[in-house]
């Protein structure tokens, strides 16, 4: 049954406003009430000075509105008329602490199992950091969020092409879009459409280059004011998180990328808190503004405890596409300094170049486009260094193997510090070669076919300590193979690869 305005307007009017003489709607302090999905979303104006004492009140309209029939979700947030400097009255959201909702406390202690939709609001209480522990996500392994300090230094760009450079060394993954105020990873994964709702209410994402993908943009529409899409986005990512089949046929997911918000205001905290997050990714141009904006998301995702897994410097130089002469235009190395001064790693710089401009704007990112450019190259080699960093924090990070190249070339030993050795031939190794040309994650996405048969390795050069990029006789060589990739290869290689290689003998190919 839809909920109506009509039926919020009346449970609001028991509630008293700040004079306790009459109700907050005849006061005329009720925004517009908004509707979706039935949840309701609206403000209470009240003078800025007395927010803080009058949040009793505020709680006291979710409260009532919670108990409507068939309500999924209430937000009310205090606000205040701001007049001063600006011709037009503007409102502000202001930034209260929100204390747990009753009906959230009442379904925590219960378990949150209660009525059905007890989960669902404390799942939304904790992604509004409502002080209820982040809880896991159904299909996902790890989360890891995409930051910046402010808006426009290419996060979304850095974001995308993370998360396809970790398809490319062997992970599934996924990504979501939580920028409200300019939704684009679906245009930068040239997915169109809406996703449709399947079985059990459960949503299916979309997917792009191999990518499962969601978005602020499909369930918050553009035309929703700008002072409420900063309360419905810590709602609406909840929902995403958690009622999107993630996992599905292709398993679950090892790794989701949420590209945040730009800034380090209330809402980017709110997620850090509300989402268990591995850890957090931070880009910033090397200009000594941005670089103090990224240092406060630094400092943000450090006080709720969330692993800093790096810092990549976007925009970091720029080549000359004619010449080919560098130019440090904003300065450079900035990020790099400020990562030593952090104690955060650096993940790498990125130079401003039309290529991954125009990649982006036709949907296509980089690292599908030009795989075997250098562009492509580094983007894998940050997400080599990013897992490595999600394994560090985890505590799961696979030590170095002993390697060594066997039969002339045919094969490579790897022996683990765990006992395992593995034995893996030269053909199998290029068919699964982590570089993005190999687009999907499942094996029959995978379009790498050796230019050559018998292929044989031709060199191993170490990459950091947690990788390997190993050439072959046919030329390739921008496969980066993270230790943890080996030993996966190593484990699963019959299972997870044994009925594809089996295909390719059938057109030709060998294995040996
Ligand atoms: N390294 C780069 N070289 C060239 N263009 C880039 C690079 N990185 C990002 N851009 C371009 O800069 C613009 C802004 O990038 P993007 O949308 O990724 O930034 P953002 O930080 O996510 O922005 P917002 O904060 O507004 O969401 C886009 O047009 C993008 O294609």
């Amino acid at each position: 049954m839809a909920i109506e305005k009509a039926e919020v307007l009346t449970a609001l009017r028991r509630v008293k406003g700040p004079d306790l003489t009459s109700n907050i709607v005849d006061l005329g302090l009720v925004s517009e009430i908004l509707i979706k999905d039935n949840r309701a979303y609206f403000s209470i104006t009240v003078p800025a000075a007395r927010a803080h004492e009058l949040e009793q009140l505020r709680l006291a309209a979710e409260a009532v509105v919670a108990e409507l029939k068939g309500i999924q979700g209430v937000t009310a947030v205090l606000t205040a008329e701001a007049t001063e400097g600006s011709p037009a009255p503007k409102r502000t959201v202001l930034p209260i602490g929100r204390a747990e909702h009753p009906r959230v406390q009442a379904a925590r202690a219960k378990g949150a199992t209660g009525d059905g939709s007890g989960p669902r609001q404390a799942a939304a209480a904790a992604a509004a950091g409502q002080g209820v522990k982040a809880q896991a996500v159904p299909g996902v392994k790890q989360i890891i969020a995409v930051a910046s300090g402010k808006g426009g230094v290419g996060k979304s760009t850095i974001a995308v092409n993370l998360a396809l450079g970790l398809q490319a060394i062997g992970l599934k993954v996924g990504i979501i879009d939580a920028d409200i105020y300019g939704p684009s990873q679906p245009r930068l994964l040239g997915v169109s459409g809406k996703p449709q709702i399947a079985h059990d209410k459960v949503i299916k994402p979309l997917e792009g280059w191999g990518v499962k993908v969601m978005s602020m943009g499909f369930l918050v529409d553009e035309d929703t004011p700008v002072v409420w899409r900063g309360p419905m986005v810590v709602s609406a990512l909840s929902q995403m998180l958690r009622e999107t089949e993630w996992g599905g046929e292709g398993g679950e997911l090892d790794a989701l990328i949420i590209d945040m918000p730009p800034g380090t205001g209330d809402i980017q905290l709110s997620i850090s808190q509300g989402v268990p997050l591995s850890g957090a990714v931070i880009v910033s141009t090397p200009q000594d503004l941005a670089l103090i904006d990224a240092r406060k998301g630094i400092a943000m995702f450090k006080r709720v405890e969330v692993p800093i897994l790096g810092i990549v410097e976007n925009m970091s130089y720029f080549l000359c596409p004619k010449c080919g002469e560098r130019s440090d235009i904003f300065g450079h190395g900035g990020a790099r300094d400020e990562a030593r001064k952090l104690g955060v790693p650096f993940l790498g710089e990125v130079p401003l170049r039309m290529e991954i401009r125009e990649a982006s704007d036709a949907g296509k990112p980089v690292t599908v486009a030009e795989p075997e450019s250098k562009y492509a190259q580094l983007f894998r080699d940050i997400a080599g260094q990013v897992w490595s960093e999600v394994e560090r924090a985890k505590g799961t990070l696979t030590p170095p193997p002993h390697l060594e190249i066997a039969d002339g070339g045919k094969m490579l030993k790897a022996a683990f510090p765990d006992g395992r050795t593995f034995e893996l031939s030269a053909e199998f190794l290029r068919v699964v070669s982590p570089s993005a040309e190999v687009q999907g994650h499942s094996p029959s996405q995978r379009i790498t076919v050796p230019k050559k048969k018998h292929v044989k390795i031709t060199g191993l050069t170490p990459v950091g300590n947690y990788a390997v990029r190993i050439a072959f006789d046919d030329g390739h060589n921008s496969g980066l193979y993270t230790w943890g990739y080996l030993h996966l290869l190593g484990r699963e290689k019959d299972e997870r690869w044994g009925k594809y290689l089996e295909e390719l003998a059938a057109k030709g190919m060998t294995r040996e």
